[in-house]
């Protein structure tokens, strides 16, 4: 008599050399296929018993890949792609004073939000990331462009006392950040969050608005907090507090508030992150390059605080490839710590995938690849010169990794990069518009 064999019938099957899925921490498999049903996974298994237990619709072989959760870029404002490389070399507040809030007034409105958005999601779907959060002007272009293209990103509205080509001021940006968060409520790609700009752009009024909406609407909050040493020595003399005091004392320090930035802290900042279960944002490149200041990771990761990790944008970084950011976080965060155990690679993973869902408070369906989980995969070749030879692929990726070696990416189960192709996004096209917002700028400069 034989042993009938009973399979099941999946979409897709995923064939990995290695596959890192975060959850549980620190392991690596080796031969596993990960199979897909619609937009979820349904199986994590050997490839031997995949064979027998499994029958699917289409095979994907990655024979020299890692196979892990899409990353999660935490902070960024993308439309900004478009003022990449426009003002280097300057401190935050000349930067934003003098070069980019102006550029700003002269150019921000629908079209330059539509194109710079999809600019950035190509460069951050290229390079591996499947979710992204945004903090900019006509949030409402930003959240269709992705949900256009595919990609899962949290839209934060902006909230700043000043008018811009959005609104007039702070009445009319949370009038329109309620709409937003009402159409997208229930998406499964986008989520609307509330972005008050920062402690020096905030007044006490719309911050109280801020946390209303989010306690009546369970938005969760965005922040620029702690960028600089200025920011801190200004809010002391300005309200006689730092400005994590200041924020905890409007009641937005809890557990739905995600901070941006976080240098310059002393253990009163740290005490108020940890008993207030907010999470930080660590933007390691942003920081550096405008000489912001550094953040404290492993000290705040050993207080149980959450850290999840962000580009800022690309007129600050001036990238937005996350496995990069990557590199430099574990980089820094030895150099702060004077340890070289402080932010190991696989850290640094689970920085850029479960953190960042937690910081979403998506984790029960993003951030790891775990049966049931949304299908927000990414494969990375590591058969290429510059990562050879392999003895641990989580090093690879985080101490060695090239963003061009970032190969396929699914969201929601659909495929958004393959064999390095992006599937839909019109790249040619694309190209078009931007050269056609390079030669505006470039005339601008020019003036
Ligand atoms: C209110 S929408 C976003 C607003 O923030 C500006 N911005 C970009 N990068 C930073 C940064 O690192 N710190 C503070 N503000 C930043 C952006 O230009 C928009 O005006
Ligand atoms: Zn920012």
């Amino acid at each position: 008599m034989t042993a009938e064999t009973i399979t099941t019938a999946a979409d897709i099957r995923i064939n990995a050399r290695w596959v890192i899925p975060i959850e549980p921490a620190s392991v690596i498999l080796e031969n596993h296929a990960l199979i897909l049903q619609g937009s979820r996974i349904l199986a994590l298994l050997p490839q031997d018993e995949a064979d027998r237990d499994y029958r699917t619709r289409e095979t994907i072989d990655l024979p020299d890949h890692v196979v892990m959760p899409g990353l999660i870029n935490m902070h960024g404002h993308a439309a900004m792609s478009l003022f990449r490389g426009m003002a280097d070399d300057l401190p935050l507040m000349t930067w934003l004073n003098d070069h980019i809030w102006p550029a700003e007034h002269q150019f921000i409105g629908e079209q330059f939000i539509a194109d710079g958005t999809q600019l950035a999601m190509a460069e951050m779907l290229r390079t591996g990331t499947t979710t992204f959060s945004d903090m900019y002007f006509f949030p409402e272009i930003v959240a269709q462009a992705a949900h256009d293209v595919g990609m899962r990103a949290q839209v934060c509205f902006p909230l700043i006392d000043f008018p811009t080509a959005w609104g007039s001021g702070p009445e009319e940006y949370l009038r329109k950040g309620a709409d937003l968060i009402e159409v997208w409520k229930d998406d499964e790609y986008i989520t609307p969050a509330i972005g008050p700009h920062a402690p020096y752009t905030v007044s006490d009024g719309p911050l109280g608005d801020a946390l209303a909406l989010s306690e009546a609407t369970g938005a969760r909050i965005q922040i620029h907090l702690h960028e600089t040493a200025f920011e801190v020595t200004d809010a002391v003399e300005k309200f006689g507090q730092r400005p994590t005091a200041r924020i905890e004392e409007k009641g937005l320090l809890g557990p739905r508030t995600q901070c941006v930035h976080m240098t310059q802290i002393d253990d009163s900042d740290i005490e108020r992150l940890t008993t207030s279960g907010a999470h930080v944002i660590h933007c390691p490149e942003s920081n550096l390059k405008l000489a912001s200041g550094f953040c404290p990771v492993q000290k705040l990761m050993d207080h149980g605080i959450n850290v999840a990790i962000g580009t800022d944008g690309a007129a600050s970084n001036n990238d937005l490839d996350l496995f990069g950011e990557l590199r430099s976080a574990a980089m820094v965060a030895k150099a702060v710590a004077g340890d070289a155990a402080a932010l190991s690679a696989h850290q640094a993973l689970a920085m850029a995938t479960i953190n960042g869902a937690r910081a979403l408070g998506r984790e029960h369906d993003l951030g790891s690849l775990v049966p049931g989980k949304l299908a927000d995969i990414i494969a990375i070749d590591l058969s290429d010169p510059f990562l050879q030879p392999v003895y641990d692929p989580a090093s690879h990726l985080v101490y060695s990794n090239h963003a061009r070696a970032v190969s396929h990416s699914w969201i929601h189960g659909v495929p958004q990069l393959q064999e390095g192709k992006l599937t839909r996004i019109d790249v040619a096209d694309l190209m078009l518009r931007v050269n056609d917002w390079r030669d505006r700028i470039r005339q601008y400069q020019a003036q």
